[in-house]
């Protein structure tokens, strides 16, 4: 492996911690003989590309950004580790984030401890620094380590004009870096007691952070979004790439004009690539157990870009899938076996993407006011084809009808009861795209091998009725 270097820090999960938790390491034989999966996987590649171009950094000013797909190149394969298990294993606690009843929140929060968090955290280089290997002195060039001054000051103090966005972990402010780019500042929340009475740890809050800053740091794709960098003092900061349009919740909810077809078209197709990307082209199989509208962001051109690691997991090769406990998501977007079991793998995401094809077509929350679910309501609209009740009323007849039926279609696929009849993303790319092929040969039997567990699950005479029982038996015991 020549000519490129990458620095590789791998942060490995406790396996007792991890069993603990529920977490399965059963492979499809039902051994037990990988190790558990990482809390998180930060790579510091040291190639020749950057985020940023040098054409961005001239041309990007506060009031202008760009996104430039062609600057995003692969990482080399060389890979060196850094010595720095001893402060890993600091943070090898799992999180242990409450489940929200909330269609737009995850209620939990940090708490940040100023005093000993630094001094842990500290040890974190910048990505900007040089590395002598003897002969080979090599630039770090993909993210920077910033300080708090320096994030107070290009967010003019977190001032409340700043704040792009809130959510149920962060909040986001816009920020102008003095070489002009414009960035946003995910400032992760301070801790208040969780509703239990009881305090997250430095330990477990220091792990959740790591866990994002791994995985989004890891993913490389012109769908996801870009950490430019991350800061430790004062809170733990994630500094990503300014995306200009926000959220796709706020133009499909909070907006009164219309997000046209064309858009939420390209939208869908940009989010079914990026976790084609996730599931199937990532270096690391990664689940990222959030896709709902207010994680989905608009960069340059409307073009999507999947954010929020805060929840994903990635998945060892030979796992079939993952169980996990509490089950975290979003009322709505969660996927019967998940809720219902906590399992976790690629075909939580693809019933997630289903739920978010039917919001772009039809306009509707996931879980409306009154709380019906979206996925019942479109159901029996979907199975008669019927165009005109589900497409939004916002945008009239301005639609594609081949491109709508085709969003359809995939969807209805998507939110199949039976995690196994549900295709593939890089499937539901081809469908998108019109390469599906006929509706017959997509209609495929269910997937093999699966684990004697999932196809326990799966035989049970699941039907959509036990769907929406389910999911309000869960929810009254979330709320109790
Ligand atoms: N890079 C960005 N550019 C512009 N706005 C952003 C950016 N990142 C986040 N936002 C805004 O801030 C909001 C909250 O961000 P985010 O979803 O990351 O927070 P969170 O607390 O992790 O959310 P959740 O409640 O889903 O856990 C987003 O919905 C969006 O409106």
């Amino acid at each position: 492996m020549e000519g490129k270097i990458e620095l590789f820090v791998h942060a490995f999960l406790n396996p007792e911690t991890e069993l603990e938790d529920g977490s399965s390491k059963l492979d499809s034989s039902g051994a037990v003989d990988e190790p558990s999966s990482p809390r998180g996987v930060l790579e510091i590649p040291v190639s020749e590309a950057s985020y940023i171009s040098d054409e961005q950094k001239t041309t990007d000013s506060c009031n202008s950004t760009s996104t430039d797909k062609s600057t995003w190149t692969a990482h080399g394969p060389f890979s060196y580790r850094l010595p720095w298990k001893g402060f890993l294993d600091l943070v090898r606690k799992k999180s242990v984030r409450k489940f929200s009843n909330s269609t737009t929140a995850r209620l939990t929060s940090y708490d940040i401890s100023r005093n000993s968090l630094p001094g842990k955290l500290s040890r974190i280089r910048s990505a900007e620094e040089r590395i002598d290997f003897g002969l080979l002195t090599v630039q770090k060039a993909k993210w920077r380590n910033f300080g708090y001054e320096e994030l107070a000051a290009v967010t003019d103090y977190f001032s409340p004009e700043r704040l792009l966005g809130k959510g149920g972990h962060a909040e986001v402010y816009k920020g102008c870096l003095p070489d002009g780019n414009v960035v946003a500042v995910k400032k992760l929340a301070h801790g208040e007691k969780e509703d239990d009475g009881g305090t997250r740890s430095d330990e477990e809050r220091t792990g959740d952070f790591l866990s994002e800053l791994g995985i989004i740091a890891h993913v490389d794709h012109p769908n996801t979004a870009k950490l430019i960098g991350f800061g430790v003092e004062g809170g733990l900061f994630l500094v990503l790439q300014f995306c200009p349009h926000g959220s796709l919740a706020s133009h499909l909810h909070g907006s009164s004009d219309s997000l046209e077809w064309k858009i939420r078209y390209n939208v869908a197709l940009g989010v079914a690539e990026g976790l084609s990307y996730l599931h199937h082209s990532c270096q690391r199989r990664i689940i990222h157990r959030d896709i709902k509208a207010s994680n989905i962001l608009l960069a340059e051109d409307y073009e999507p870009l999947i954010s929020d690691f805060g929840l994903a997991k990635w998945l060892p090769d030979k796992w079939l899938h993952h169980v996990v406990y509490p089950i975290e998501g979003t009322f709505g977007y969660l996927a019967p076996e998940y809720f219902m079991h906590g399992l976790v793998d690629e075909k939580t995401d693809v019933f997630a993407f289903g739920v978010l094809l039917l919001e772009l077509i039809t306009g509707r929350h996931a879980i409306d006011s009154s709380s019906q679910s979206l996925v019942m309501w479109a159901k029996p609209l979907l199975d008669s084809d019927n165009v005109t009740e589900l497409a939004d009323p916002k945008l009239g007849t301005d639609y594609g009808l081949v491109e709508i039926k085709r969003a359809m279609f995939a969807a209805s696929l998507c939110i199949h009861h039976v995690a196994s009849c549900r295709p593939r993303m890089n499937r539901v790319v081809q469908l998108l795209r019109g390469e599906g092929g006929s509706v017959l040969e997509v209609k495929q039997k269910p997937e093999s091998p699966r684990s004697l567990l999932l196809d326990a699950c799966d035989l049970e005479d699941y039907t959509c009725s036990n769907y929406l029982n389910d999911l309000n038996r869960h929810r009254e015991l979330v709320m109790e």
